[in-house]
């Protein structure tokens, strides 16, 4: 189902949560909303699911009006953080349950219901613990259970809000292949909150990055990482070097785009390391520029630190700077790319 947000603006009091938003979510595609805390991710979700009324504006589902229809009439499944399984019921009666409550007419029989669940189950790998209840389960679990639970009644768009947030990084890593695999699989139109870049670097088709109830930036996660339209958005989609030109003007550059050498060439500049430390397979190096007094960070596989390190604190290495973007302190556009 293909979604058109028009205009939408939502206010909580005084405050104003959304602010003339406007999106255009072609059917089948896996969309993440990624943007600080407040920025009003989840009050948009909220707004598409109907559990929250819309202030000014119009949600279209297949170029239908939506805006004021309620939320059973949405065709939508939810995931929250917070698995929101029902205690009291056994794994197989949660995925049931809505299936269950449906009015007779449009209910399916008793053995309907039961295949359907199995199938729900298999499809998400836990037919075995059907008949266990939700405390008996990992939190990893849970998430898969709330999934299957949201897929029984069939919807037309799967809503996540930061349904991983609860859990470990292996588990998380874990799930988000394989949600992304049930997304290839289902192709449901799919709307991820997430404040996780790399979440939302890594498993959407789209991103769409939120600051203080505006959209800043839509684009494929290639645009938004490597063509950030402002400043907010370089920031937030990873880890970044800030120098300061003037009193207008900044220049970014990420750590893993400074190459370091041995030796001074061309424009390079030197730099006094200050720390190294290893993540995995990177070696992430603090430095202090020379020529400004400035402290950066650079980044390099560790190949080529076995190049030229091995490094300690004080050692002379010379920095290029070949990717630096320059952004005016408001301005929306890159003022100049310096090559
Ligand atoms: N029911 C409400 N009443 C009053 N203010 C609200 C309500 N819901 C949200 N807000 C406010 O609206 C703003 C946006 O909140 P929202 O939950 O949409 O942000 P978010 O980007 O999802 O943040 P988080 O990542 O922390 O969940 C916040 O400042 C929040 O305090």
């Amino acid at each position: 189902m293909g979604i058109t947000i028009e205009n939408v603006s939502k206010s909580f009091g005084e405050y104003l949560a959304i602010k003339d938003v406007q999106l255009e979510i072609p059917s089948g595609d896996f969309i993440a909303l990624l943007g600080p805390s407040g920025s009003g991710k989840t009050t948009l979700l909220r707004m598409i699911a109907g559990l929250e009324s819309l202030d000014s504006g119009k949600i279209h589902f297949n170029g239908v009006d939506y805006s004021n229809k309620p939320v059973k009439e949405r065709k939508v499944g939810f995931v929250f953080q917070h698995y929101a399984l029902f205690k009291h019921m056994t794994i197989f009666e949660n995925i049931a349950f809505g299936l269950k409550v449906r009015p007779f007419k449009i209910r399916p029989s008793k053995q309907e219901i039961k295949e359907r669940v199995y199938d729900l189950l298999k499809f998400v790998q836990l037919e075995h613990l059907a008949e266990r209840y939700p405390s008996q389960l990992s939190g990893g679990q849970k998430q898969r259970i709330a999934l299957a639970r949201a897929l029984a009644v069939e919807p037309e768009v799967l809503l996540l809000d930061e349904p991983f947030g609860a859990l470990d990084a292996k588990v998380r890593q874990e799930l988000r292949h394989w949600l992304r695999e049930i997304h290839e699989k289902l192709n449901i139109t799919t709307i991820f909150v997430t404040h996780d870049q790399e979440e939302a670097l890594e498993m959407a088709d789209t991103i769409v990055v939120m600051n203080q109830g505006q959209i800043e930036q839509i684009g494929s996660p290639d645009q938004v990482y490597h063509h950030p339209v402002n400043a907010f958005v370089y920031r937030f989609l990873g880890r970044v070097n800030e120098f300061c030109d003037s009193d207008n003007e900044i220049s970014y550059i990420r750590p893993h785009e400074i190459a370091l050498k041995k030796s001074a060439q061309g424009n390079s500049v030197p730099a006094k390391v200050l720390h190294v430390h290893s993540v995995g397979s990177l070696v992430r190096i603090q430095l202090n520029r020379l020529d400004t007094n400035a402290l950066f960070e650079a980044e390099i596989n560790t190949e080529k630190y076995q190049e030229i390190g091995p490094l300690k604190k004080g050692d002379l290495l010379y920095a290029s700077f070949s990717n630096l973007v320059v952004f005016g302190n408001e301005q929306k556009e890159p003022l100049t790319a310096i090559l």
